[in-house]
């Protein structure tokens, strides 16, 4: 199988990935059950990408219903040491426009019928959240975005993603609670996948599009999925930009991050204590503590 040191996975609005060379489709399976859809790997801009739809190239799949652990493991499996996942999102502050790009650095997990870890049936992990978002990975994301030249649209460093178990969107109310807690952007899908990513001790950084105001602003229309998917689609060329040319700076010289080594610190579980088959359905991920 083909390595791949970067993944990609594309959101509501980016279902493909332009510019992979070499490209190769992976219908995989893994001991979570199966990806939202084939993964595609090849070389970007001379690095090594698997690229995968979050919600399936036709996007069939709900927020909840994405295969979060399946994704994740397969990418895993496949080699990939830095995730960039790209998402639509809601804005919750004046200041994050439409058509803006986020880099959020910290998130709040409001979703509440997802599998959110790999471990359990006789292994136990603890990772860290902390800081959940790679600063390395996010500082090459924003050298990206200013290598691009893209004048028209603004880069906002940091801020808190709030993620909603959905599929409805916010009623006003909480979309003013989200507001009063610190909330930046709102979006349904970045968990667990980033708990899972640290705990397959991925770098893990989300550049987020910013497509409406939610429903809170007093004079902006709220939000729909046509009114999200709509301003995803004239900055999803923009998106792909930066992450191709993220990638050419990652390949320079393959950066350390602390989440490459998450579970050194979170692993109580002996992987010697543990059942055969718990040794196995978690393979790759604890590949390195045997
Ligand atoms: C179609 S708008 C709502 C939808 O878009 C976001 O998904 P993604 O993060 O995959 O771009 C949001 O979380 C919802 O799933
Ligand atoms: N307002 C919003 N709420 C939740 N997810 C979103 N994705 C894009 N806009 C959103």
């Amino acid at each position: 199988m083909s390595q791949a040191r970067i993944g990609i996975i594309g959101g509501s609005g980016l279902y493909q990935m332009e510019g992979i060379e070499q490209a190769r489709g992976y219908e995989l399976t893994t001991p979570y059950g199966t990806p939202s859809d084939r993964i595609v790997t090849g070389v970007l801009h001379g690095a090594p990408v698997a690229f995968l739809a979050r919600h399936g190239r036709d996007h069939r799949y709900l927020p909840s219903e994405v295969p979060y652990r399946a994704n994740i493991y397969a990418l895993k499996a496949l080699g990939v040491r830095y995730l960039i996942s790209i998402s639509a999102v809601g804005s919750l502050q004046e200041p994050l426009r439409p058509l803006d790009m986020v880099l959020p650095d910290q998130f709040i997990d409001l979703t509440r019928r997802r599998d959110s870890t790999f471990f359990g049936n006789g292994a136990v992990a603890h990772v860290s959240m902390a800081a959940p978002v790679c600063s390395v990975l996010a500082d090459v994301l924003a050298q990206a975005v200013h290598d691009t030249g893209l004048d028209n649209i603004q880069l906002h460093r940091g801020g808190t993603y709030v993620c909603i178990e959905g599929p409805a969107f916010s009623t006003y109310a909480e979309s003013q609670w989200y507001r009063s807690i610190g909330g930046s952007v709102i979006g349904m899908t970045n968990m667990p996948e980033a708990k899972l990513a640290r705990e397959a001790e991925m770098a893990y950084a989300t550049l987020a599009l910013v497509t409406d105001y939610d429903c809170w602003h007093p004079r902006e229309a709220h939000v729909t999925a046509e009114l999200a998917i709509a301003n995803l689609m004239q900055n999803a060329a923009n998106a792909q930009r930066v992450v191709s040319q993220a990638v050419r700076w990652l390949a320079l010289d393959w950066p350390r991050s602390a989440a490459h080594d998450a579970l050194a610190a979170g692993l109580v579980t002996r992987p010697a204590a543990m059942e055969p088959a718990t040794q196995e359905r978690l393979g790759v991920l604890i590949r390195d503590y045997l």
